[in-house]
């Protein structure tokens, strides 16, 4: 167990509950001679919006890689609640409740766009492989695809094939993907990227609406400051491999640390 997993309170029903969902302890990777990630101590609060943000390299996508299990670290630990997941295979990350997306839609093509999700709800599924099952369980999973369908509005484009959406859809399909295996947690990297502007407020809506609707917790990487600042009640900052400042949108946007790092590049606070 985390030693600051002390920061716990009690639940509804007497249980103690730590009051984050994700931390990491001193996590570290290196590629090569390169350490793109270095000592970071993340604690992420359970059924809050926390983004990751920092300059082009500094090293949001390797910590979200070794978050979610895509890659092992080359030091320190990571936790879900009060259990280490450090180890924990990739393949076994889903039925933790940890959801991840990509920067690049990562969806299979050729199916339609309620078979992807519905994949998505049968790989959550334990029971999966249960063959005299699979009448029944295909209706339940089909449902509950069509329902996170119903959810980021893309439910009359069911039965669409999946490459055929355009650009702004295919990110939203992917939230779907997500909704539908239940994660309690969303790792999202990215969301608005290769998104058309006018799209980015819809994609905003809907976050928030998931945020509001449910208790799942979002962790995201995002370069878009509008998003990032309208959205998430925490900001680390990195910078570097490192943390560099922690804080809520207005303490990120006042901090001249952050405005230093970002000197040259896209750093506005939010005010675009
Ligand atoms: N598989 C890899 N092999 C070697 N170096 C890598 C690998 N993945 C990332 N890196 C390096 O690690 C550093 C951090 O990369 P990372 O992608 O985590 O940064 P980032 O903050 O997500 O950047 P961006 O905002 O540009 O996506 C960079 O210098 C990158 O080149």
């Amino acid at each position: 167990m985390p030693v600051w997993a002390c920061a716990a309170h009690a639940g509804s029903e007497g249980a103690f509950v730590s009051e984050w969902i994700i931390q990491t302890q001193a996590l570290t990777r290196d590629f090569g001679s390169l350490r793109a990630v270095d000592h970071v101590d993340l604690r992420v609060r359970a059924g809050s919006v926390h983004a990751i943000i920092g300059p082009n390299g500094a090293g949001k996508t390797t910590l979200f890689n070794l978050i979610s299990g895509y890659l092992k670290p080359t030091a320190g630990r990571v936790f879900l609640r009060d259990r280490e997941i450090t180890h924990v295979p990739l393949h076994r990350m889903a039925h933790l409740g940890i959801g991840r997306s990509f920067q690049i839609t990562n969806i299979f093509p050729t199916l339609t766009v309620l078979e992807n999700v519905r994949l998505a709800a049968q790989a959550r599924g334990r029971d999966n492989l249960h063959i005299w099952k699979r009448a029944s369980q295909l209706h339940r999973y089909s449902e509950r695809a069509y329902a996170a369908l119903q959810q980021v509005g893309l439910h009359e484009r069911a039965l669409q094939i999946a490459a055929t959406l355009p650009h702004g859809d295919k990110r939203r399909l992917e939230l779907a993907i997500l909704l539908a295996g239940d994660a309690d947690i969303l790792l999202l990297d990215e969301p608005t990227a290769g998104m058309a502007t006018e799209q980015v407020p819809m994609l905003l809506d809907l976050l928030r609406n998931i945020r509001q609707g449910t208790n799942k917790t979002i962790l995201i990487v995002e370069h878009n400051m509008s998003v990032v600042m309208s959205l998430a009640e925490t900001i680390t900052v990195m910078h570097q491999g490192r943390v560099l400042a922690e804080g809520s949108p207005a303490e990120i946007s006042a901090n001249q640390a952050v405005r230093d790092a970002y000197l040259g590049t896209t750093f506005t606070g939010g005010r675009q």
